[in-house]
């Protein structure tokens, strides 16, 4: 096996200008759908600049993040996720384990525009997907407004991106689209994340993990290191803020229906050092939550493609080891595991069978981040 294509030492940048000015061309086209398959084979990360979400929106947005955390705390544990059965809401600082270890994390989960779907009778993880909490419109006025904007517009370019992938994978724009329902049946979870400055011994901001769905978009939105991406040798590799982008990564939903084509890759975040938090605004792109991985295998790759695969090598194991059940259960069942796991204290309300199958003795009082 050669391992030296995927021992990145950095994320690839790709340009989505390239797609759109000022003509498209069909050599820049080709260029960014071939630079986007390296990515997607060999790093599972990458930078999109130039992409169509406005920079307007993200300085509005980005400008609200600190007056989100610095709301009286009677007013965060008034929306708190305990609250919900959708797990949206807001989860006070060192709520979540990774790999046994506190994340030293703040943060309020949010979600696209949605109204629950479930009734009696549907399966439970029906109920995974509803209304947000927001806090208080009256302490900070303006701020729902500001990110269901900016919500919507990650949501098209995150369908639009799925639709470059699939053809990077040599399937079509619309190979992927049956992973997926109407817009209005579908639900995607915007988090917005505090990382304070830590005095204690662990530097762990979030532990090494993997994402669950197709994609992830991440704003990073303060100017701190931290973000770590582990390369197939396990060396962690810095994926520091770029004004500008977004960075992309695939989740295991996506590397478990490409049998490995697609890597999923392991990543975690340390701790800030000096003196302000870094703040993150992570976008998790679902798909379809009744739909069983497994029955869905794709297995149409052209001949280009599963060379790179070969090249790359199998993917060795690493030190995340979240969301192994996509070979058995629908997606929304997958989900619904990962939510009762990272946060036992709502689960225990809203899904206490589930939440027994899982800690048949209890918890520790935290829950395992993803
Ligand atoms: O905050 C970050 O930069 C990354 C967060 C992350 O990986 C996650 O929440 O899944
Ligand atoms: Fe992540």
């Amino acid at each position: 096996m050669s391992t030296s294509a995927a021992n990145f030492s950095s994320i690839p940048i790709l340009d989505y200008s390239l797609l759109s000015t000022p003509k498209p061309q069909p050599e820049s086209r080709d260029q960014f759908i071939r630079e986007l398959r390296n990515a997607l084979i060999n790093v599972g990360f990458l930078y999109l600049k130039n992409h169509t979400v406005s920079q307007d929106t993200i300085d509005r947005l980005i400008s609200y993040i600190p007056k989100l955390f610095d709301l009286p705390q009677e007013a965060k544990d008034n929306v708190r996720m305990q609250n919900s059965e959708h797990f949206l809401g807001y989860s006070r600082l060192g709520t979540e384990l990774t790999k046994g270890q506190v994340d030293q994390r703040e943060q309020w989960d949010f979600g696209t525009r949605h109204k629950c779907r479930w009734q009696k009778g549907d399966p439970d993880y029906y109920r995974l997907w509803g209304e947000c909490q927001w806090p208080d419109e009256t302490l900070i006025p303006g701020f729902r407004e500001a990110f269901e904007t900016y919500l919507d517009q990650v949501e098209d370019l995150s369908y639009d991106f799925s639709s470059l992938m699939a053809e990077a994978f040599g399937l079509g724009p619309k190979g992927l689209a049956h992973f997926y329902d109407t817009k209005e049946l579908m639900q995607h979870r915007g988090k917005i994340v505090k990382y304070p400055v830590v005095t204690g011994s662990s530097d762990q901001g979030v532990g090494p993990h993997y994402d669950a769905g197709f994609l992830t978009f991440l704003l990073q939105a303060s100017p701190h290191q931290g973000l770590q991406v582990q390369n197939l040798s396990g060396e962690w590799i810095d994926a520091p803020p770029i004004p500008g982008t977004f960075v992309i990564n695939i989740g295991k939903a996506l590397e478990f229906v490409t049998r490995g084509i697609a890597r999923a890759t392991s990543h975690r975040v340390l701790s800030p050092k000096g003196d302000t938090p870094r703040y993150s605004v992570p976008f998790f792109q679902n798909i379809s939550l009744q739909i069983r991985l497994a029955d869905e295998i794709l297995d149409n790759f052209p001949p280009d493609v599963l060379s790179l695969r070969d090249k790359r090598g199998t993917v060795s194991a690493t030190d995340s080891v979240n969301f192994s059940e996509f070979d058995r259960e629908p997606s929304g069942r997958v989900n619904l595991i990962g939510r009762v796991k990272s946060h036992p204290d709502t689960a225990v309300i809203h899904y206490p069978e589930l939440y027994k199958e899982i800690f048949p003795n209890g918890h520790s009082g935290r829950g395992s981040a993803y």
